[in-house]
Parts: structure tokens; sequence; C-alpha cells
């Protein structure tokens, strides 16, 4: 490291070439999750990963790295989640952006707010639609990746553009809307996030390419990724739902009491300085933030919850879920779901064996810097992976084994915020820049849960395959399976009612 550190003090070409080199090489020898686990088993704590990059795994490591005013820093990594060449929420390096912008929307995503009636019904409807498809296209829904993305869209959009200009209709049948869901399944969408984040400038230029030169440029193969590139479609629909709102606002069409986020944004727009792009790569951002994340838990959820070993607490969540109180319509009170042990037991545990984001979350600090005793010179890539924390044998025993039993204490109940399993709970990162969605997503999650297992029992069509899922350069599955079907998950709905 001292000698990279050297050569790049050589001004000019050598440094910029050291310092790619080092991306690339550092890149080349991206550790897969496992085989980040595999060394933190062998050696401990604290791994090398990389050249200029070190893996972490320990509580203390954890609050100095993560925790709020820690002075480590997302690393460039993120820029490609920049939307329309804008930094957001996301991807903002700056603590003082950062905070700001936060300021201006984290209130929206509370667990309060969230709990008013506007939100749940919007989640109710959507859940609705769910159940809906599943009566009127029992086939397509029950392909859940594909359906679950449609649920989690359809939410996601309307909390952040509303109904009338960009929520999505895709559980309904909107042919369009489900169209823009294809748009992430391209495989090809590992390579086009490498080349993205270790050739920024190479990718820019030969992803733009158009006319002749975008002509040899495709026919010699030389893209990361066939077009149209990912979440390209879902980007241009939410450019475009974005200037549907600025136009409504100027013909006065648009209510003063609009409380979706870019209503908010539009809101606070002068007093903040926020340019058009300022909130259409924030409003972007939260969109794309909500698809995956939220579909891949569920799907999980209820992966894990239709195999034959795992019937039993099917059994359990089916019990505590009909003997809830439900309105007219059949529907528990959204504030009593976060109080039920095994509906919470269940989804907690699914997140800790298949979170969705399980991947090295890398940060850098600006200065030299100390991390568990060890020095760490400025700029060194540090970081932990909620894969590695959520089996930590000493505290999660059979780390492989689906187990909701593991969150509940002796008398039952939930084990307390205290407990060590919830210390290594790692799924929504933690400190100043841990998830704003995650009250959103666990209302998500839960509300379906409870309506699907209030009406179904499930089962796996193929109980010996692992669904995957994309995690940055690799798929993450299951790995305890030796069959793997990437982006497909059947299971078969069974209604009570016959
Ligand atoms: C189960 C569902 C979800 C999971 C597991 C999840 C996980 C995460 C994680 C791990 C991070 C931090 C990454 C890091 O530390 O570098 C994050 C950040 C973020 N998430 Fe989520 N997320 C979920 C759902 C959502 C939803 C529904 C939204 C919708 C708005 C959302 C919006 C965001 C945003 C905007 C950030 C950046 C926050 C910041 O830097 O201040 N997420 N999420």
């Amino acid at each position: 490291h001292q000698s990279y550190k050297r050569l790049q003090h050589v001004p000019g070409p050598i440094s910029y070439a050291v310092t790619r080199f080092r991306l690339a090489y550092d890149a080349w020898h991206a550790r897969s999750i496992h085989e980040i686990r595999h060394l933190h088993q062998k050696y401990g704590p604290i791994v090398r990963v990389g050249p200029n990059q070190v893996s972490f795994n320990s509580l203390s490591a954890l609050r100095t790295i993560y925790g709020a005013g820690s002075g480590f820093q997302r690393t460039s990594f993120y820029k490609m989640f920049d939307v329309y060449g804008t930094p957001n929420l996301f991807t903002f390096a700056s603590g003082v952006a950062h905070r700001d912008r936060k300021k201006l929307i984290s209130h929206m995503y509370s667990n309060q707010k969230l709990m008013e009636e506007q939100s749940v019904k919007m989640i109710k409807r959507k859940v609705q639609s769910f159940l809906t498809m599943l009566k009127t296209e029992p086939e397509s829904a029950s392909e859940i990746f594909t359906s679950l993305h449609y649920f989690s869209f359809d939410a996601i959009s309307e909390f952040v553009y509303g109904s009338e200009f960009g929520g999505t209709n895709a559980l309904s049948g909107n042919k369009v809307d489900r169209r823009l869901i294809d748009d992430i399944l391209d495989p090809a969408r590992r390579r086009l996030a490498w080349s993205a984040v270790h050739f920024p400038a190479y990718t820019k230029w030969i992803t733009t390419r158009t006319g002749l030169v975008g002509t040899v440029v495709e026919s010699l193969g030389l893209l990361p990724m066939n077009k149209p590139f990912t979440y390209s479609g879902i980007r241009n629909h939410a450019l475009q739902a974005f200037h549907q709102h600025k136009g409504a606002i100027k013909s006065g069409e648009k209510p003063a009491n609009d409380t979706s986020v870019i209503g908010r944004l539009f809101q606070v727009r002068e007093k903040h300085n926020l340019s058009d792009m300022d909130i259409a790569s924030e409003c972007a951002d939260h969109l794309l933030a909500g698809i995956d994340t939220t579909a891949d838990s569920l799907m999980f959820v209820i992966w894990a919850l239709s195999l034959p070993a795992h019937q039993k607490y099917q059994d359990q969540l089916r019990t505590e879920l009909l003997n809830l109180q439900v309105d007219d319509g059949g529907w528990p009170e959204a504030k009593e779901l976060s109080r039920l042990t095994w509906l919470n037991a269940i989804v907690k545990e699914s997140l800790r064996l298949y979170t969705p984001l399980p991947a090295f979350e890398p940060r850098s600090a600006p200065v030299d810097t100390t991390i568990d005793g060890l020095s760490i010179p400025a700029h060194t890539i540090v970081g932990m992976s909620p894969y590695c924390l959520h089996r930590q044998e000493s505290v999660f025993p059979e780390p492989h084994v689906f187990k909701p039993e593991r969150w509940l204490a002796e008398d039952g109940s939930l084990l307390p915020e205290s407990a060590a399993q919830n210390k290594w709970f790692w799924a929504f990162s933690s400190g100043a820049r841990m998830c704003i969605g995650m009250h959103l997503a666990s209302a998500e999650m839960l509300m379906l849960i409870a309506a699907v297992y209030r009406q179904y029992t499930t089962s796996a069509r193929h109980p010996d395959t692992t669904p995957g899922i994309t995690s940055r350069y690799e798929i993450f599955s299951d790995e305890t399976m030796d069959k793997m079907k990437e982006h497909e998950c059947w299971i078969d709905f069974h209604s009570y009612s016959g």
C-alpha cells in the first residue's frame, strides 16, 4: 500500500494509471461474499480482501465505520446511482449535503407518518391488487419473483409520485408498466455495474455512442450490456413523471395538499434552492431503491415458508393471524402487525438469511485513521458485509438454517433491542446513511404476508431449487441448495376456501 501511495504522489498520467490499476486489481480480486466470510472464519474479524480493501466483522468496527459522525463516506462506487448526472440522498459524498437533503424528507418515511391513514390505505390497495392478481391470473401471479416486483413497483411509485402522474399499475395488468420490470432482469447488468464502477469514463463514453460509431461499438461486442441498459426504462418513466408534475403545478392542476415525495420536494424547492434535476434525481433514486429490495425480501419470506421443512412456521403464523381482530373489510390494524411475534420473527429471520443487499458496503475516509486497533491509511476502502454479520456463529448458531424462533425470548415474546441478535442484524445498515425506506418496506412486507397467509397456504413448486437475485457482481441465493434459478420462483397458493 505504501508503494502505491508514493506512486500516487507522482503527478499526471502515472498517478492516474496507478489509481486505475489499483481499482482494477481490487475489482479482479473482489472476493465473493462467501470468500470474505471464509477469510473471516479463518483469520478473525479483520481481513485484507484486496491491496487497498479491508473487511471487518465486529460490533466495534461497525460503530467506528458506520456510526453517526464517523467521518467515513460512501466510496465513489456509489456514483453509479447518480441519476440524470445529479447526486441524490444515496450518492452524496458530502455529509453536509446529505444531512440537508435527508432533513427535507426523512419525516415522510417515519414509522409514525407511515401508520397514518393515507399511507396505510395506499399499501392496503396494493396488497389487495396482489390478492386480485392471484385470483385473476393465478399462473402469472405464482411466479412470485415477477409478481412481487409488480407489487413493490406499484407501491413505491405511488408513494413517490402519487397516483396521478408516475404511479404504476403493473399488478392490475398495465402492459407498459409490466414491461418496465423486464428492464432489470438482464443478468448482464452485473457486468455493466462492474464496468461503471471501475472504468466510469470509459463506460460513459462507450455506452453513449450513437450513429456509425455506436453501430461499430455494438457489433464489436464492446458494450458491457446490450441496449437498452438496466433501469433506463424506469429512469425515463421517472423523468416523464417529473415533467408531468411540473406541468401540472404550472397549470394549477396539482392539489396543494399533495403528500407524495415529489409533492413535498416541489413545496420546498425555492426555500432550499432545489433545481429541476435535484428533484428528478431524488425521486428516481427512491423509486429505484424501493423496487428490488422489497420484492426480493418478500420473495424469500414466501419461498422459505413454502419449503416442506418449514410448514410448521406457516402453521404458527396462520394461528397467530387468524386470532387477530379485523375490520369490516377483513383487515387487521396496521399497528397491530408490528407486535405479532411469529410474523415479525419470520420476516426478520428471512432478512437475516436472505438480506437483499448482502454485499460488502464500502466506505473510505479522507484522513488516516484507526479501526479495531489497525492503522488505516487515508482513502483505504473499508467495510463490512451483512452476509458475514448475519452468519456469525456465536450469535446465530446453525447460521445457515432458517429458524424464526431465534428471534423469540423464552416467554415467546420478541427479543428486546438490546439482545445480541439485534445488534448484529444489519439488513438496513446503520448510522447516518442507513436505509430511509426501512419502515415503508416493513409496512409493505408485514401487510402483504399477513393478508396472504390469512387466506392461503403456500408450497414451493420446485422445493429443491433456490431462487437467485443480483447482488452487485454476483448472484445471491441459498447456498445450501445445489440447484438455482435466477430471477424465478414458483409458488403454489392454496386458498382455504378451496
Ligand atoms: C427490505 C427492503 C430494503 C432493504 C433491505 C434496504 C437496505 C438498504 C441498505 C443496506 C442501505 C444502506 C447501504 C449502505 O450502507 O451503503 C439502504 C439505503 C437506502 N435505501 Fe433502502 N432498503 C430497502 C428498502 C428501501 C425502500 C422501500 C426505499 C424507498 C425509499 C429505500 C431507499 C433507500 C435510500 C434512499 C437509501 C440511502 C439512504 C442514505 O444514504 O441516507 N430502501 N437501504
